[in-house]
This record gives C-alpha cells, structure tokens and sequence, in this order.
C-alpha cells in the first residue's frame, strides 16, 4: 500500500462508512445498546497496578492485518489470541476494529473480551463522539484518540464521550506539537507512537524524543515498533512502563510464552 497521506485516507473512509452506520442506528439507539453494554473494566488502572507492582503494564494487540505489513496472522482467532494473552500476563487488550484498512471487526472485540477478564481499547480511528457511544455498546473499555486525526474541538469532544461512558481514553501523538494539545486533555493515557505515519516505519528514538516532555502526573504508554525485551528496558530508561505491542505478538506460534518472555527480566 502506498503509505503517503494513509491516515487521511483511513479518516476518510472511517467517515464514510460511519456515517452508514449511524443513519442506522442514530444517537438514541446507539446511546440505548451503550448503557445496555456490560459494566466497564478499569483499563489505565490494571496499567498502573503491573507498574506498581515492579513490572511492566502490557497492552497487547489483536491485530490481523495492518497498513504496514500486510496480513499479519491468517490463522485468526481472537478468543483464543485474548487467552494466551491473559495467561502470557497482559494487563489489557487493544482490538482492531477498523476492517477496511486492518481487516478487523467489531465482532473481533466482542469475542476476545468475552474470552477473558481483560479490559479492552477499542483500536479504531475516532472521527466522531458516536463511535464512543458504538465502542461502548460493542462492550470496549477504552478508546483511542489519535491527535493527528482530530483537531482540538474533536479531540475535547471524544475525551467528554469517553468520561460520559465512564471510558479511558488512550491520547496518541506522534510529535511535540501533539503532544502539547494531547496535554491540554483531561486524560491521563498518553500513547507515544513510534509510528511515522508518512512512512509508516516505527522508530523508537521517537519515545526518547518526547518522553521528557510527558508530565508526571501522565501515564506514558509506548506504542508500535517493539519486539524484544531490550526494546522495554530502553524505552523504561525515558520513563515508559506501559506499552502497547501488536505485530511482534501476532507473528508468534505461542503468544502467550512471547508475553511471558518479554515480561521476565533477563537473569
Ligand atoms: O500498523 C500500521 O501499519 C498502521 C498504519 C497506519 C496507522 C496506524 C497503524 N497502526 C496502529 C498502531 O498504532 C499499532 O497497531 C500499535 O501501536 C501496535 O504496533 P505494532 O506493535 O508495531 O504492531
């Protein structure tokens, strides 16, 4: 796939097909199957009770296909992916639910938090407060707020939507100026992409950049480009003890030894 403007393309579409959902399923239905969803399980707190226990808050991504790569996993099961995550030691999921560009599906995410106690980020490209509203009702616990999709009005409006659905909102930059508007968010996940999103390839001098300028009182979450367990460390020596890793997962026979794996420290 040709990588120039890709996430304009991906808002694109999102806006598009969203826009036929909810003519489907206008603001009072979809606020009904909200409120009717199961209870939310606490997602930036089971981050924080791995750190404060001394290790690392893993969210670890269902992800069959990417922009990037390509299909990822063709032997797909997201239930069984969700249990070997659980049992590797994941403190959370993040599920793709963009099926165009990812090849996911709400269906994906049902399926995988029914499988285990984990909570859920809804992995997807928020273009509008109703996709808050249908995350919820497909049963996820958190939702991601790209800075580089939405401007600040937007952006304000699905942390109000997320808060509304008592949901966490993970804030994503890319770069310092991202971060600056991230910051004036009343959200306290804040998710350094490693991910150039011109050239799509991952580089994780991207944290080490920005890192510095993640207040205290914020949780940084370092996401994409991550394999090894020397990445973590490097990345922990910033301040970073959340991270948020799909691709390297997903090209494992035995997720759940390759979390356990990365969340034991070498002796
Ligand atoms: O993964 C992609 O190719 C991609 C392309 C354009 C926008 C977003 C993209 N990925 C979303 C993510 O941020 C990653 O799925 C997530 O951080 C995990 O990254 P990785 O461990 O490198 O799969």
């Amino acid at each position: 796939m040709s990588t120039s403007d890709v996430l304009a393309r991906i808002c694109a579409t999102t806006r598009t097909d969203m826009a036929a959902r909810k003519a489907a399923r206008p603001w009072t239905a979809i606020e009904a199957d909200a409120a009717a969803a199961p209870p939310v399980r606490p997602f930036a707190a089971a981050l924080t009770a791995r750190v404060q226990a001394g290790g690392y808050g893993l969210i670890c991504e269902i992800k069959k296909a990417s922009p990037s790569a390509g299909l990822i996993r063709p032997d797909f099961d997201p239930a069984a992916l969700a249990r070997a995550y659980a049992a590797g030691g994941a403190a959370g999921l993040s599920v793709l639910t963009d099926a165009p560009f990812f090849q996911g599906d709400p269906a994906y995410l049902r399926a995988a938090r029914a499988a285990c106690d984990l909570p859920v980020l809804r992995k997807d490209f928020m273009v509008d407060p109703w996709m808050v509203a249908e995350a919820r009702a497909m049963g996820a616990d958190a939702i991601l707020i790209i800075m580089a999709a939405v401007d600040d009005g937007l952006a304000g409006e699905l942390a109000a939507a997320a808060a509304q659905w008592g949901m966490d909102a993970l804030v994503e930059v890319h770069d310092a100026a991202e971060l600056e508007r991230a910051l004036a968010l009343p959200c306290p996940l804040i998710g350094i992409n490693n991910r150039n999103l011109k050239t799509l390839v991952t580089d994780l001098a991207t944290t080490e950049a920005l890192a510095p300028g993640v207040p205290a009182d914020r949780h940084l979450v370092c996401e994409s480009g991550l394999r090894t367990r020397a990445d973590l460390d490097r990345m922990a020596a910033v301040g970073a003890r959340r991270f948020l890793i799909g691709e390297s997962f997903m090209r494992q026979a035995d997720v759940a030894a390759a979390v356990r794996t990365l969340l034991t420290a070498p002796a």
